[in-house]
């Protein structure tokens, strides 16, 4: 059974209702995204699935344990001014299920130090966060997340500002963080990102959600996302998709 469910499932903001009927399975060590025009209520639905918000009805079942749940906020939601390097940000990585106040022991270090290797920013590791570009900070982001040997991973638009050398090397590592089992949901605005990323696609449109299969939102004749790919005003009507 799969680690993280929605069932009927009803979200508000400010007392309206904003999704409904929302059900589904997300397949573990697969990657899904998430999609919709401004407004679908995406971040809403993470920060639910995240025990930040409470549903209206319904619920999220999640048995993934909390310290094993990461979360990617949009950048321009994060204030990375306080003093911190890229390495120390990492290591926060452990937090979670080691403890802030204990301290790091070698092997947490020598792990740090492959992620960084692994993300290509070894050479940043005393660099304050502040003094990055967007795609650094991101890859720094996402290694933190590494560090957390993250089960579940929620990321609410990686790419945005990112250069595209930093958007593949993203894709390679969500790539290996879902083959090795970890389930992934990513909001992502782009179905050129789409076509390279997800295994599913869950659709917020109207106040509901559509699964459906990447391959529905692309064109037939190439496989490739069709030209001028943004969302919303490519938004397709997915014919065969079934009701969430
Ligand atoms: N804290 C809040 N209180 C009241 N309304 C809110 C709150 N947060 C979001 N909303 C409203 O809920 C709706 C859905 O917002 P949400 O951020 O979930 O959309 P989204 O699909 O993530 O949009 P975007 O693509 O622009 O990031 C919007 O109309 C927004 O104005």
């Amino acid at each position: 059974m799969a680690r993280l469910r929605l069932h009927d499932l009803q979200l508000a903001r400010g007392g309206q209702t904003l999704l409904e009927h929302l059900d589904g399975s997300f397949r573990d060590g697969a990657i899904t995204a998430l999609i919709g025009a401004n407004g679908a209520g995406k971040s809403t639905l993470i920060a639910a699935i995240m025990g930040m918000l409470h549903p209206v009805a319904g619920r999220v079942e999640c048995t993934v344990p909390r310290e094993r749940c990461a979360w990617l906020p949009q950048q321009l939601a994060l204030d990375l001014s306080f003093p911190m390097s890229v390495e120390e940000l990492i290591m926060t990585g452990t937090w979670p299920s080691h403890g802030a106040l204990k301290g790091y022991c070698g092997p947490h270090y020598r792990r740090g130090r492959e992620i960084m290797a692994r993300l290509g920013i070894s050479h940043l590791a005393h660099r304050q966060l502040g003094e990055l570009s967007g795609g650094q900070r991101q890859r720094a982001l996402l290694g933190r997340t590494l560090m957390q040997e993250a089960e579940l991973l929620l990321l609410d638009e990686p790419f945005a500002n990112v250069d595209s050398e930093t958007v593949e090397v993203l894709t390679e590592v969500l790539r290996d963080m879902a083959r090795a089992g970890t389930t992934i949901l990513v909001v992502l605005h782009d179905l050129e990102q789409l076509a390279h990323l997800a295994d599913d696609v869950l659709m917020l449109s109207g106040g509901h959600g559509r699964w459906v299969s990447p391959e529905a939102l692309l064109d037939h004749s190439t496989g490739q996302a069709p030209k001028a790919p943004r969302l919303p005003i490519d938004f397709p009507e997915a014919s065969h998709a079934g009701t969430a």
